[in-house]
């Protein structure tokens, strides 16, 4: 049945929300437990769409996965890992990013593996290719079936020197997968290293692997013929506390994130801190808030980590509607993550959108077609629209525009944001947002 959800704006959001464990960790560790020869636990674990979508693909796979009802940790057990039929498999096309870290596992576990079309938010094209030309290094074969590929190493792996033409995080995801249990040594150059990677990685050496994270983006692995079990604790996500510190800042208000980390969140809290938002770092989490008083325009460019990333730009760019002048957010990391603003532009925000490169970073988009720099002029009163959610953070950017909006809005579309922000709605509730979900009238 549809839902819409109506959003009544103008009031600041305020209270205390809690982030649990990286959705951009926690089914990548989920992937990791088939690689063991034992169960694994993982703690901290969300109630996301990624994490129902991974537990569906590794039970297929004859994986247990048992939740614990009291918390919600997972145990893992790939004991009777298995093949699974493609036509079932199929049924996850489209759902997420992850089933393409499934290629190393089931080649080492079970000599093969079908992959179906991947989803993941809309924001660009997405190719594959850096994952598939590793894969071919450690000596897979790889066939496109109609509907996803087919892989296979019946002679096992064998660790390669693989160097990525940009630091994927996905592609660095697929290496480390892959390289921990292939024959020799891999050596990674031009690495992601990003929080998560490394807590994946600690994961792994959990898990019995040896791993070096070297400097200059190379990381080595040494393969190693077993790996067993593991218990972790997902490190928290800080993409779901940035979102809630822009809400935050855009409404007006002062929200506490407990479990976001500052060390993970350095480059979010200095632009943060130019844009004229405040936040107080505490044991236990960080409290953010609008100190009163204008903000300030900025100029931000995404990037890889350390940078300031892109998964924070859609939510970021809410608050800039609200600063007294023009910004400049130049999108360096996916060509086609713009597409939000149309909204925000019919509930009154001034955007514009450029093709040309407005920051000093390289960047792959230059004299390429894309709308990949933005312009925002502020302050801008926003009213209430209709609107339909286009992608996880285009969407909580959406909502949180509806907030700060004089006026209703209507989205329809709203659980698409169930696939990286748990409990959404009782959160917004919990922090005065007056919201409501009703069935969509036809
Ligand atoms: C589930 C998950 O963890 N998602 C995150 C992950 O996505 P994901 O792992 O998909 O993102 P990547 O870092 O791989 O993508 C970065 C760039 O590399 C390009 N590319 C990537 C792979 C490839 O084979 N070929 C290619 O051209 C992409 O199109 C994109 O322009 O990292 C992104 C960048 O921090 C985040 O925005 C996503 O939230
Ligand atoms: C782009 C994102 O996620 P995914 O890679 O899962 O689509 C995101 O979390 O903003």
């Amino acid at each position: 049945m549809n839902k819409v959800l109506t959003i009544n704006g103008g009031r600041p959001l305020s209270g205390s929300v809690k982030v649990r464990g990286a959705k951009n960790l926690v089914p990548k560790a989920m992937v990791a437990s088939l690689l063991g020869d034992g169960p694994s636990v993982l703690r901290n674990v969300p109630e996301i769409k990624d994490v129902e979508v991974v537990t569906g693909l590794l039970e297929l796979h004859g994986v247990t996965v048992v939740k614990d009802p009291e918390t919600g940790d997972l145990t893992l057990d790939p004991s009777g890992a298995k093949s699974a039929n493609s036509k079932e498999i199929d049924a996850f096309a489209g759902d997420s990013r992850i089933p393409i870290l499934f290629c190393g596992p089931l080649m080492h576990t079970i000599g093969e593996a079908f992959i179906p079309d991947l989803g993941g938010c809309r924001i660009g094209d997405r190719p594959i290719d850096y994952h598939l030309a590793v894969l071919r290094n450690f000596g897979a074969i790889v066939d496109k079936a109609s509907n996803g590929i087919t892989i296979s190493a019946r002679e096992g792996l064998r660790g390669a020197k693989v160097e990525l033409p940009y630091p994927s995080v996905g592609a660095t995801e697929q290496v480390l997968l892959t390289a921990v249990r292939a024959k020799g040594t891999t050596e990674l150059k031009n690495a992601a290293i990003e929080p998560e990677i490394l807590d994946l990685i600690d994961v792994l050496q959990k898990m019995g692997a040896i791993i070096h994270v070297r400097d200059q983006r190379t990381i080595v692995i040494e393969g190693v013929a077993r790996l067993r079990g593991y218990d972790h604790v997902a490190l928290p996500d800080r993409n779901e506390g940035a979102s809630w510190a822009s809400a935050a800042l855009a409404t007006g208000g002062d929200i506490f994130v407990e479990g976001a980390d500052q060390r993970d969140l350095a480059a979010f809290l200095n632009t943060y801190r130019k844009l004229g938002g405040d936040f107080d770092v505490r044991i236990d989490g960080i409290r953010f808030f609008h100190p009163g008083g204008d903000l300030n325009p900025l100029v931000v460019e995404t990037d890889v980590h350390p940078g300031f990333m892109t998964d924070w730009q859609q939510p970021l760019v809410v608050a800039l509607t609200q600063a007294q002048g023009v910004s400049i957010v130049h999108e360096t990391v996916y060509e086609n993550r713009f597409g939000f603003t149309d909204a925000l532009v019919r509930m009154g925000a001034t955007v514009q959108l450029h093709r040309d490169c407005l920051g000093s970073l390289p960047c792959r988009f230059d004299n390429r077609d894309f709308l990949h720099s933005a312009v925002i002029t502020g302050k801008s009163e926003l009213h209430g629209a209709d609107f339909v959610i286009p992608d996880l953070r285009g969407g909580f950017s959406h909502v949180i525009a509806a907030l700060v909006a004089k006026g209703t809005s209507n989205a329809s579309g709203i659980e698409l944001i169930n696939r990286g922000y748990e409990h959404f709605l009782e959160k917004l509730q919990g922090l005065g947002a007056d919201v409501e979900l009703r069935e969509a009238a036809h």
